[in-house]
């Protein structure tokens, strides 16, 4: 078997022709311009990275962007006088702060300043919370991205074996509940897993999202498995999945590549969840 490629740079155009579409309606019906804060704090390079590319997709949709890049020293307290300033701010309808923070500066209590209806990330314990219970809440972007673009395949989700590699509280953890949420009997695997060949061999969707190049081999996919792949870690200048890419690709039926798998569809469920706060205020 030869996998099919899910094209992710392409999947996640569409979705952004559609936002552009729905951003210049609700401009011109409401005169409200979706407005998105993205906050990072340091000098991490691959960080700054994708700011730049969130800043550059938002406005190419039209919306209003602004970043606030912060020194490695800013503190706690500097940090949510910014988060206060930005949740009184109607420019503003989504906050996004990069993560990881520097040391000495705790993500969760940051996260819960941010008001809930602008946590476009979904980090929220309140948005969390939400997504557990299957009520409705902001979910978070990779995860979200994640399942459209299973769902791309065509193939259902329900009574799946799926397995998430990784136990992440922006990807592994929401994206197996989200995948219970359709039904799928999730098995999550992470660093002190005993044998993870034996789980992965039963999964009919593979949801890799540990940052280690390559962890997941060919030889540990099911034939015929759906394999998405989140890994984003730079060796020698180059972008490395979690998947070894040619291997499972023998194996699998679609696979996601990286680059151009989820990272664009992280940035395209940035711009629906921030349109989508917006849009709550138009009336
Ligand atoms: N609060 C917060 N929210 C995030 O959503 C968040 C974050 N912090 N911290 C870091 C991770 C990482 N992340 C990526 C987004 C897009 C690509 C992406 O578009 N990558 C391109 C290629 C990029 C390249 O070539 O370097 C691709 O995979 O095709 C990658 C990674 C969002 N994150």
């Amino acid at each position: 078997m030869t996998a099919k490629v899910i094209d992710g740079k392409a999947i996640s155009k569409e979705i952004r022709e559609g936002i552009s579409k729905e951003v210049s309606e609700i401009k011109e019906k409401f005169n409200i311009t979706p407005g998105l804060a993205v906050v990072i704090v340091g000098n991490d390079p691959a960080s700054h990275t994708y700011v730049g590319m969130k800043e550059k997709s938002c406005t190419s949709v039209g919306m209003y962007s602004e970043v606030h890049r912060l020194p490695e020293e800013t503190t706690q307290e500097e940090l949510l006088q910014l988060i206060n300033q930005l949740n009184e701010d109607n420019k503003i309808h989504g906050i996004l702060v990069q993560v990881p923070l520097p040391g000495g500066i705790n993500e969760n209590i940051i996260n819960s300043y941010i008001k809930t209806e602008k946590d476009v990330d979904g980090f929220h314990a309140i948005n969390s919370g939400n997504l557990f219970l299957g009520e409705d809440s902001i979910v978070p972007c990779t995860p979200k991205g994640i399942i459209e673009l299973i769902k791309s395949t065509g193939a259902s989700i329900s009574g799946k074996n799926a397995v998430v590699v990784g136990r992440s509280n922006i990807v592994g953890k929401p994206a197996a509940v989200l995948l219970l949420q359709e039904n799928a009997t999730v098995t999550i695997c992470h660093s002190k897993t005993k044998d993870l060949k034996e789980y992965l061999l039963k999964a009919d969707i593979v949801v890799a999202a540990v940052g280690k190049p390559e962890l997941v081999k060919g030889d540990m996919i099911k034939e015929g498995a759906i394999v998405i792949d989140a890994g984003t870690t730079v060796v020698d200048g180059k972008l490395v999945g979690d998947v070894e890419y040619s291997k499972a690709c023998e194996v699998a039926s679609h696979i996601t590549p990286v680059p151009g798998g989820v990272g664009p569809m992280t940035i395209a469920m940035l711009l629906e969840n921030t349109l989508e706060a917006a849009k709550k205020k138009c009336k």
